[in-house]
Formats: C-alpha cells, structure tokens, sequence
C-alpha cells in the first residue's frame, strides 16, 4: 500500500514539514533519496512513512509541474507580481522584465499595484492600462484603504503563488491585510533573506486554507532572463498579436523597417511605447549575453 501524500511547506537544513491534511509532520528525506541526488523542495508533493505521532520519513518525491530555482520552490502555479503606485514611483521596465522572468518559467502572473490610496488622481488607471491592454489581469489595492484585497484573494484561492516585486512595493503589507496572521511572518522571512549576515536559505509555503498557499519571492526581480534573443517577442503578449501584421514571420521588430505589425501598432497608439520600448532594452541585454558567451 502507498504512503500517504503531503506538501512540504517548509525546508531547513533538511527537515522538512509536512502538511498532511490537517496534520502537520516534521520529516527528514529517506537515505536512498539523498544518494540518488534527488532533492526535496518545498512546494513538492511527496510520500511519507509515518513516525509516531508528529514525524515521518519523506520516501518518494511526486513529479513536478514547475521547478523555480530562485527561490527553490516546485509546483507554484503563479506568481502575484506586487508593484506600488508611488514610493517608490511605479516601474513599468522592471514590471515588464518580472513579467517575462514569470512567464518563461511556466507561470501565470497576476499583477497587483499596491498603495493606489496615495494616487493623485487617475494615475493608477494609467499605470494599469499597457497591461490590461496586453491581457494581463491587474488588481488596484491599498493595503491600508482596503481596496482590492477581495480581489486579489480570490486571485489567489487554490493556487501556490509567490509573491515578487521590488523592496519596498507592500508585499508584506499586502499578504498582512490578506491573512493578518501570516503577512507578518512572511515579512520576517524576506527580511532574513535579503538582509540578514547569516542568510540560511530559508523558504516557506504559508497556507490560506482551502489548498491556497503563498510564499515570498524576494530577489525574483533580479534573476538573469536565460532564453534566447530571438525567443523573447514570444513573451509579449501584445506584441504576438500585432506580429500577425508583419510581412516576415521570422520578423523580430527591431531592425525590420517595413511591413512590422508591432512597429505599426506602436505607431497607431495600440502598444504603449513603454512596452515596446522594454522588449527592445530586454533584447539588447539578452543579445549581448550570447555575444559575450562566445
Ligand atoms: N500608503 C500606503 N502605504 C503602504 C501600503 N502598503 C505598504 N505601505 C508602506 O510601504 C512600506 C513598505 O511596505 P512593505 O509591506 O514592508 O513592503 P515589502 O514589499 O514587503 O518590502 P521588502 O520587505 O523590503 O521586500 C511600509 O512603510 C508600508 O507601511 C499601502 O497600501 N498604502
Ligand atoms: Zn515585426
């Protein structure tokens, strides 16, 4: 008979808990995982032989449906891509390289702009707009107001989302005014991560119930894009379905002057220039990378 299944919601120098339904079980990985090279993430979903009433042994890792490798986390769903309104101002390049990071690691991304309680007037709208355009599910919050948490939870119910976004964007404060009894801790880790001297690799699922989890992605940001230059329009969304206009199909709208749909929307006002204008930085960085790789 087949041990029964749980979710490893926490890993620290190879203990790992267990969410088993209700029980929660504090396990270690069965030797012969550890000489295969078989690694537990937090996130997997995993078989346990019971120990006592409170511990187990992991014996088997389930296969996965994702693997991020910054944080170590399997199975995430989507990533909640926290940006604020304003302190600090709204940064629509790095939105928009988070939002290529997301989708080439198989993820969906809900974005979420944070503080829109100190919106001078009509500018959180503004900020939204390229993405709404593009197709992007966007939800306009205050953490302090109220505004938007209703939305965002139900974003969020079911799923293992992280959530990313710069220092300082409300991540904390917005899984706070979410689950007041987790937002705090998960600041304390995030805080521990990127601060802290002694920085243990510390990575958690916090459960919502109902199957929803969240966990802290701080740094997700950062990461170097690894995919090729010419691969990168295909995580535009706006720009893929412009691109039914240009006259090459190999076109990669930059150097192409002629009969380039994307160049034509951009010119009609149907694809924000700050868009267009992040693929063509993105593609210049992801160009140089190869250059330099030879
Ligand atoms: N006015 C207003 N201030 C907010 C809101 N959300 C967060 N803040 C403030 O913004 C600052 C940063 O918020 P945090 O929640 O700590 O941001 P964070 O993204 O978790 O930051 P890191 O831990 O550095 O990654 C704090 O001073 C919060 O009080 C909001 O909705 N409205
Ligand atoms: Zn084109």
């Amino acid at each position: 008979m087949a041990e029964p299944e749980g979710l490893v919601t926490r890993a620290v120098n190879s203990i790992f808990t267990v969410r088993m339904g209700e029980e929660v079980r504090i396990c270690r990985a069965r030797g012969v995982l550890r000489k295969r090279g078989e690694k537990v993430l937090v996130g997997d979903r995993v078989r346990v032989e019971p120990v006592g009433s409170g511990e187990g042994v992991i014996v088997e890792v389930l296969p996965r449906r994702t693997e991020l490798v910054r944080p170590p986390i399997a199975n995430v769903d989507q990533a909640l891509l926290v940006f604020s309104l304003v302190t600090p101002d709204f940064h629509h390049a790095l939105l928009d390289r988070t939002l290529v990071a997301v989708a080439a690691a198989g993820l969906d991304a809900v974005i979420a702009i944070t503080k829109c309680d100190l919106d001078p007037g009509g500018l959180a709208d503004v900020c939204a707009a390229p993405y709404r355009q593009a197709g992007y599910r966007v939800i306009l919050c205050s953490s302090v107001r109220g505004d938007g948490i209703a939305d965002v939870r139900q974003a969020l119910a079911g799923r293992v989302t992280v959530f990313a976004g710069p220092s300082g964007a409300g991540k904390s404060s917005l899984a706070n005014a979410i689950a007041p009894e987790l937002g705090l801790r998960m600041g304390e880790v995030s805080a521990k991560l990127g601060r802290g001297r002694h920085t243990t690799r510390h990575v958690e699922l916090f459960p919502l119930g109902g199957g929803t989890f969240i966990a802290d992605a701080p740094g997700f940001s950062q990461l170097d894009l690894a995919l090729p230059a010419q691969e990168l329009r295909y995580y535009f969304p706006d720009l893929v379905r412009a691109a039914s206009g240009c006259a090459f199909r190999g076109c990669l709208h930059i150097e192409e002057e002629e009969a380039c749909g994307v160049k034509a929307a951009v010119a009609r006002g149907e694809i924000p220039p700050s868009r267009y204008e992040s693929y063509r930085a993105l593609y210049r960085e992801l160009r140089e990378q190869e250059e330099n790789r030879y």
